[in-house]
């Protein structure tokens, strides 16, 4: 995927903001510089022509600096490619405020429209969540399809669910997204059947309905009843879910989650630590089903880590709502390894970002250790800089290997301990025991004697009581 570096918008610098502007820059349309897809190789082209939508972003910049304006544009463009977009170009407006009836103001309207002729664009993809009718209106009058950040977002992760949960959470999501906009695309719809009466309409009332019912009715009763069953089997699954978590749980085997902004390398990092193999990618929005591997700590106890679904700015709320059970895997975790990517524009809102998704899940109250990945692209002034800001975090290369050790070893460190320390000599007959109690236990001191193995070791409640037969007075040792 292509890397933006969108020159700067105007001379003025960097610390401009809205309020020092003129009303005639105010209302000005900015091209964004380097905001088209470059395609590396002819295959790719011939490959991308098939199936790519060609796109024009529009952004409303509202408050902030130019740079702010242009990450988020920028990121919008990362988001389009990695749902098969082809960008032509990016356009935003400084605005106090997006217009109500169509975002960007009425007279840049048709300004978009010529840049989406000259360009032969056939999308324009709008960095917000519009309401339905500035989406209908934006239509109107360029002619091609509109859609905005949270459609775009939708698509994306709709492309890439895997399972079974992970489909339904999108569909409830999409569908959601979709019921308050139904109107214009039932509109739409029985003007493609050239139906002019709308039957029973809006105020047939009780009895009328049914023969005479529009479309428009049938496919929000139809769209209710799916979202209705969808949410019975997420429930489903939800218990299914919540039984392994249990399980886990009575084990005590200590939850690790790693979370962060996508594309941070959180899927890389659950790789270097554990060996296992998931799936990364250049693209936004690679993992979307959470992954648990088994980790051992040096002092042999074992760990569960699992890597999870990235986050994004304006993370569309339905999503949140939708991937609830899946985020709530990582409330329910001992300690949340949230890694930022230490080479993007802009790390500390990728981490206000982050901190706010977590909160809404109710895991912001866990332990949190800070991990700044990518340290070997990353320039030095940055690092720098966040390593005044972070004094904790730690800086690493999933990539290099470069700082995973010590990860490791704070990750370990960070573990719950277990509650009890006892000491045991356990009989050489019960080896299974003592392989337990190394994989579940803390074990301080072992020693093989005459009759058996002792060992001083911390274990949970469960372990001391099968240990109950084997306990010895310290004495002993
Ligand atoms: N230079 C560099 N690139 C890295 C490093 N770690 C990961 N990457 C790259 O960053 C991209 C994203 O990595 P992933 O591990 O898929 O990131 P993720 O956080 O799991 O992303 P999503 O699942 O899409 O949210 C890939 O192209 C990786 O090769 C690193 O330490 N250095
Ligand atoms: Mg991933």
């Amino acid at each position: 995927m292509t890397n933006y570096h969108a020159e700067p918008l105007v001379e003025t610098g960097d610390a401009e903001t809205l309020g020092d502007l003129e009303l005639a820059e105010r209302h000005a349309l900015r091209r964004v510089a380097g905001l088209s897809t470059e395609l590396t190789d002819i295959t790719e082209v011939e490959y991308r022509q098939l199936r790519l939508e060609r796109v024009v972003l529009v952004g409303v910049w509202t408050a902030g600096t130019v740079v702010d304006a242009e990450n988020s544009l920028t990121e919008l463009a990362a988001l389009a490619e990695t749902a098969g977009s082809q960008v032509l170009e990016g356009l935003i407006q400084r605005r106090s405020q997006p217009d109500p009836a169509t975002f960007i103001g009425r007279g840049k309207v048709d300004e978009v429209r010529s840049v989406v002729e000259s360009t032969g664009a056939d999308t324009v993809i709008c960095d917000g969540e519009l309401s339905p009718g500035q989406l209908r209106a934006l239509e109107q009058q360029i002619k091609v399809k509109v859609i905005d950040r949270t459609a775009l977002i939708l698509d994306i992760f709709a492309q890439h669910a895997k399972s079974k949960e992970g489909k339904a959470q999108v569909e409830l999501a999409q569908l959601q997204y979709l019921l308050p906009r139904l109107r214009g695309w039932g509109e739409a719809l029985s003007r493609q059947t050239g139906g002019s009466g709308r039957g029973g309409g809006a105020g047939g009332g009780v009895g009328l309905r049914g023969p005479g019912e529009t479309k428009l009715e049938t496919d929000r009763r139809r769209i209710n009843h799916r979202i209705a069953k969808l949410r019975r089997e997420l429930a489903s699954m939800r218990t299914i879910r919540d039984t392994k978590r249990a399980t886990r749980r009575r084990n005590e085997v200590p939850a690790v989650a790693i979370a962060g902004y996508t594309n941070a390398g959180k899927s890389s990092l659950l790789n270097r630590i554990t060996g296992a193999g998931v799936l990364v990618e250049d693209a936004l929005f690679a993992t979307l089903d959470t992954t648990t591997r088994r980790a051992t700590a040096g002092d042999g106890r074992v760990y569960t880590l699992s890597d999870t679904v990235g986050f994004v700015r304006h993370l569309p709320h339905h999503l949140v709502e939708a991937f609830r059970s899946t985020l709530e895997e990582v409330a329910d975790s001992d300690l949340v390894v949230h890694v930022v990517d230490g080479a993007h524009p802009d790390p500390d809102e990728q981490v206000r970002a982050v901190r706010e998704v977590l909160a809404e899940v109710g895991a912001d109250k866990l332990p949190e250790l800070l991990v700044v990945n990518k340290v070997d692209a990353a320039d030095e002034e940055t690092l720098l800089r966040l390593k005044r800001e972070w004094p904790g975090a730690l800086f690493v290369s999933a990539q290099s290997g470069a700082g995973i050790a010590e990860l490791k070893a704070a990750i370990e460190a960070r573990l719950p301990r277990p509650a009890v320390e006892v000491a045991v000599l356990v009989p050489y007959d019960r080896g299974d025991l003592v392989t337990r109690l190394h994989l579940r236990g803390e074990v301080q001191e072992t020693d093989h004697q005459e009759e058996g193995t002792f060992l001083r070791v911390r274990v949970n409640a469960e372990l001391a009581a099968e240990l109950a037969p084997y306990l010895v007075t310290e004495s002993k040792s």
